[in-house]
């Protein structure tokens, strides 16, 4: 095999928790029409209402999680790529973010200044939406293009089901269930239903479906909601956890738009209510932990769970730097670098 990069790639964080540099992050964000599929005009109008108070908010956040060495997203994806470079014998391995830095773009121009022709590209999505592993695609093979870079992109997909990621999942999840628990819910990074109504053709397609089985081949390629169904459910057999010892919700929902459901606010409220007292959560939908796991679920979660009537939350850390995460992922970039070139679809075009 040639020289090939290994090019991780995870969605970003400001560069700092104050409010101007997260303003302008969040207008990077939400300005991707894949993030918010709506035309130009109206993508604008919405997010400028939503720019007027939410950088405040958000910043807040940011600055009750952020680390030392910066953006708790940031420092773990630099961990990772410390702990997988050793372990990709192929070439280089270097880390970018679709939003804020180190760009999609100062990475790959850099790679192709030092004679790279090769990159294994990896998305760090375990499941497909438009608004990460889309725009994430997206946004390279534009780099690629703009800069007429001579680069061929090798690119992982979506690896919810693969047993190497569902091995080193379930593995940082084990310690945890040693001790007595009531429950243990997944909660994933939730999405507007009308971005998986865009990609399943089937109109028959349930978005409230209680489990997978029933999804077809062709849907669960493209259905979100569906692989975190499936994410949860391969979880939970191969850690042994009995049917109604576990569940799935949905977090982060912004705007007022139809979002897919359980909400996760809601479960805390039920899970409560229900006699749940000490609750395990873990994130899948998230390799690294970051303010959707540390603040939502670790801050204001566990706050909403105990006002409920809950005794304690437990957060499960994502699967991070561990060394089996490290080693799986490298083993699923090998089998993608050892293929040939994939021909260059045209990409999805947004709204
Ligand atoms: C329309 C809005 C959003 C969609 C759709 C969305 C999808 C989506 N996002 C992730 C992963 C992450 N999101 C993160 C933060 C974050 N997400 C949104 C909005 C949408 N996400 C916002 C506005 C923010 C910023 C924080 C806030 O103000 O609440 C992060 C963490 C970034 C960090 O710096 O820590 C991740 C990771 C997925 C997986 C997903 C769809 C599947
Ligand atoms: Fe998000
Ligand atoms: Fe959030």
């Amino acid at each position: 095999m040639t020289t090939n990069a290994l090019l991780l790639a995870n969605l970003g964080s400001p560069d700092s928790p104050h409010v101007p540099d997260v303003k302008r992050y969040l207008n990077q964000f939400l300005m991707d029409p894949y993030v918010v599929d709506l035309p130009w005009p109206l993508r604008r109008l919405l997010v400028s209402l939503v720019l007027i108070k939410r950088p405040a908010a958000s910043a807040e956040a940011y600055e009750s999680i952020w680390w030392d060495d910066g953006s708790p997203l940031i420092v773990l994806s630099r961990r990772l790529q410390e702990a997988v470079r050793p372990l990709w014998r192929h070439g280089p391995v270097e880390l970018c973010m679709r939003y804020g830095e180190p760009s999609v773009e100062s990475v790959l121009k850099r790679l192709a200044s030092q004679g790279i022709r090769e990159v294994t590209y990896a998305p760090l999505y375990p499941q497909f939406a438009d608004s990460t592993t889309t725009t994430a695609i997206v946004e390279a093979r534009r780099v690629i293009e703009a800069h007429q870079l001579p680069l061929t992109l090798k690119i992982l997909p979506p690896f919810y089901d693969r047993p190497e990621y569902q091995a080193a999942l379930a593995a940082s999840v084990e310690p945890y269930l040693e001790e007595p628990y009531d429950h243990l819910l997944l909660s994933f990074h939730g999405l507007p239903e009308r971005h998986i109504r865009k990609l399943v053709k089937d109109r028959s397609h349930d978005l409230r479906a209680p489990d997978s089985s029933k999804v077809t081949a062709k849907a669960l390629a493209v259905c979100y909601r569906s692989q975190c169904q499936r994410t949860a459910e391969l979880v939970a057999r191969r850690l042994g956890i009995p049917d109604g010892k576990w569940s799935v919700s949905f977090q982060s929902r912004l705007g007022k738009d139809k979002w897919i459901e359980p909400y996760t606010e809601a479960r805390l409220d039920e899970l409560a209510k229900a006699g749940v007292k000490r609750l395990l959560v873990m994130c899948p939908a998230f390799v690294a932990d970051c303010i959707e796991t540390l603040e939502e679920i670790g801050d204001r979660g566990r706050e909403q769970f105990i006002e409920a009537g809950g005794r304690e939350l437990v957060l499960i850390p994502c699967v991070n730097d561990n060394p089996a995460w490290a080693q799986a992922l490298v083993e699923l970039c090998e089998e993608v670098a050892e293929l040939p070139p994939q021909p260059i679809e045209q990409p999805r075009m947004p709204a």
